[in-house]
């Protein structure tokens, strides 16, 4: 049986980081995907293998079902009952991936792997089976590479799972039911705390739902998820600034600043509170006539400015991200970060009204820099499972 499982990245218009310490954010999926196809191969046969086949890094690892048996031990398998990784079995996973001496230059992948050995081994045990993965999205650059690899791995586990036997078959067409979507975006979120340590469950939420949503982690209750709809297209050019980070250090660097400085930085994660609120209220306002969505789009410009100076000064943002921001601004258009910062993709707002002619200039002003610039559609599907 094989199933073919994409999921998308997404980019953050308000929020990153502030949400982590329950602050409210506003995301949106992107056009850009990550596919997980996985077949399974019969069982019971001698040298049974799980295969992982990262096909853009090169990276073809496999290791005996038996070994995985005895070196996780016997687990009872229920992809409908989560379970968490333990700092134990991450040690065991890490064993597992150290043996198979990874080039130094591909090291950023070992968590990726340990969160595909955790997510495979919790939902389908050791049946011997083939993952291949393929992206389209820039690895660690802050538009969720980590959160749609963990999705459209979790789909497609879960759709195999024999719990998925619940997945309605539509002629050549699986779909998930809502249960099934927030099982998955739960297994994904268990594969980001792998690769991330904290994260909010923003990106594994808005990668599963996609569309644009609200979002804030709640510590008692259920998360706060709102689709929003928003009336007018947003239109998004992304700057890959080429400057290579990692979201985990860049969250714990925050909440160590928050330890240092817990009043100054509460008011910080207030503010930008206020901001996603403010732009999920905007968005979903209606704009008849073009001064009403010239004046929405000011407004919303305004918002993301404040919020990419308050990123800056929660001490996230870099040279090659203020470079971006002053580099657009020469045309009056603003900027901010994406995702966690430090580097990585800033967005920039494309007003309707502004000229070919200016965007092509703006976009060869960057790329003189050695930046990567593209544009991107926004608020598309979030994960989607086809059988093959
Ligand atoms: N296609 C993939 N295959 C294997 N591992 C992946 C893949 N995509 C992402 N990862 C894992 O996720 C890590 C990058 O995640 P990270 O959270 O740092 O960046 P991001 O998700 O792209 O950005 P952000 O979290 O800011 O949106 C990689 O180092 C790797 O371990
Ligand atoms: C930086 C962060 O806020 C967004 C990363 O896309 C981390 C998170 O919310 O998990
Ligand atoms: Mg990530």
């Amino acid at each position: 049986m094989e199933v073919r499982c994409r999921a998308p990245g997404k980019i953050i218009l308000a929020g990153e980081h502030a949400v982590v310490h329950g602050a409210a954010a506003i995301a949106a999926s992107i056009d850009l995907y990550t596919e997980v196809r996985i077949s399974l191969h019969p069982s019971g046969q001698e040298n049974e293998l799980l295969e992982v086949d990262l096909k853009d890094m090169g990276l073809n690892l496999s290791w005996p079902c038996s070994q995985l048996k005895e070196v996780l031990g016997d687990c009872s398998v229920d992809g409908s009952v989560l379970v968490s990784c333990t700092s134990e079995k991450l040690e065991l996973l890490s064993g597992l991936v150290a043996q198979k001496n990874i080039p130094q230059e591909s090291v950023q992948l070992n968590s990726g792997l340990y969160a595909f050995l955790f997510l495979y081994t919790s939902i389908l045990g050791y049946k011997p089976g083939k993952a291949v993965v393929t992206s389209e999205l820039p690895m660690g650059s802050g538009l969720g590479s980590s959160a749609s690899f963990c999705v459209a791995l979790s789909g497609a586990l879960i759709a195999l799972s024999e719990f998925s036997l619940k997945t309605k078959e539509k002629k050549d067409q699986f779909s998930f039911e809502k249960n099934d979507l927030e099982l998955v975006s739960k297994w994904a979120f268990e594969g980001e705390k792998i690769i991330h340590g904290k994260p909010s469950g923003i990106d594994n939420t808005v990668s599963t739902f996609g569309n644009m949503i609200k979002f804030k982690k709640e510590l008692k209750t259920t998360n706060l998820m709102m689709p929003l709809n928003s009336t007018t297209p947003l239109k998004m050019l992304i700057t890959d600034t080429r400057v290579g980070r990692n979201t985990k250090s860049l969250v714990s660097s925050v909440s160590e600043r928050a330890l240092r400085h817990p009043d100054t930085m509460s008011s910080v994660f207030n503010a930008i509170n206020s901001i996603s609120d403010e732009l999920a209220l905007l968005v979903e306002s209606p704009a008849e006539d073009k001064i009403a969505v010239s004046e929405k789009e000011e407004k919303l410009m305004e918002l993301m400015q404040m919020n990419q100076g308050l990123l800056q000064c929660i001490g996230v943002s870099h040279d090659s991200i203020e470079t971006v921001v002053r580099t657009t601004m020469k045309e009056k258009l603003v900027s901010k970060l994406t995702g966690a910062g430090g580097g990585g993709c800033v967005l920039t707002f494309v007003p309707t009204l502004l000229s070919a002619a200016v965007t092509e200039k703006v976009i060869s002003e960057l790329e003189q820099c050695g930046f990567r610039c593209f544009m991107v559609k926004v608020g598309g599907p979030g994960v989607q499972v086809f059988p093959c």
